[in-house]
């Protein structure tokens, strides 16, 4: 399976509706801290605007729901893993990407079959607060060497300077919040990552 190599995260549908249109062809729905009810219609919106647009949607966390609401495409950090129903999922038809960040958690993710393995924080983030130290570039190929023929997905305090070293080092797809989200110009970053990844694409 190839990933495209601009992977977009997002905290809502409406975020989706903004920024998929330009030519987003990989995007999370990533949402904490809204009710189920809300959650729920918020994939409904994403799903019907990556379907209109061919972007590929993966839901973060919320696996019920997006089997419920027939999605392709779930995320699932490690202890999400660890509770999750993984024959529900692959009964529902999902793929599967799974978080990493050390190696006992590599072989968790591994174990569990996925379709991609994501490695972060690769450089320091300001979306949330982590346990665990950059990871550095080195430490990618380390992982594409365990990783491969799957996709392998960057993650933690990317910006467009940053692409081509961690395409340099082994991976696939390069994840993104906020040097879009926060930046002046969202439309005009998304657009600038395009570009730049299209090497990759
Ligand atoms: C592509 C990608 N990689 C890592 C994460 C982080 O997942 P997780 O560890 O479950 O943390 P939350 O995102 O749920 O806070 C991700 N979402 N996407
Ligand atoms: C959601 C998330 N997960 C990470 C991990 O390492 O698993 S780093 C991260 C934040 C990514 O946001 P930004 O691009 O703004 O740094
Ligand atoms: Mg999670």
């Amino acid at each position: 399976m190839k990933l495209d190599p601009f992977y977009l995260i997002v905290d809502s549908a409406e975020w989706i509706e903004r920024l998929v249109p330009l030519g987003v062809k990989l995007v999370q729905l990533r949402i904490k801290d809204r009710n189920e009810a809300d959650i729920r219609g918020q994939i409904r919106l994403a799903k019907a605007v990556c379907a209109a647009h061919r972007c590929q949607l993966i839901v973060n966390d919320y696996w019920r729901l997006a089997i419920a609401e027939c999605c392709d495409f779930v995320h699932l950090g490690q202890e999400d893993l660890a509770e999750a129903d993984l024959a529900a999922i692959r009964a529902g038809g999902l793929k599967l990407g799974v978080s990493t960040h050390d190696e006992a958690e590599l072989d968790a993710a591994l174990a569990a079959e996925p379709d991609y393995v994501a490695l972060g924080p690769v450089y320091p983030t300001i979306l949330k607060k982590m346990k665990w130290a950059p990871q550095g570039l080195e430490r990618l190929s380390a992982w594409h060497a365990r990783v491969a023929p799957l996709p392998l997905v960057a993650i933690g305090g990317l910006n467009p300077d940053r692409i081509e070293g961690v395409f340099a080092h082994g991976a696939d797809s390069a994840a993104v919040v906020t040097d879009i989200t926060l930046n002046a110009d969202p439309e005009g970053r998304t657009k600038e990552w395009i570009r730049r990844t299209a090497a990759w694409r």
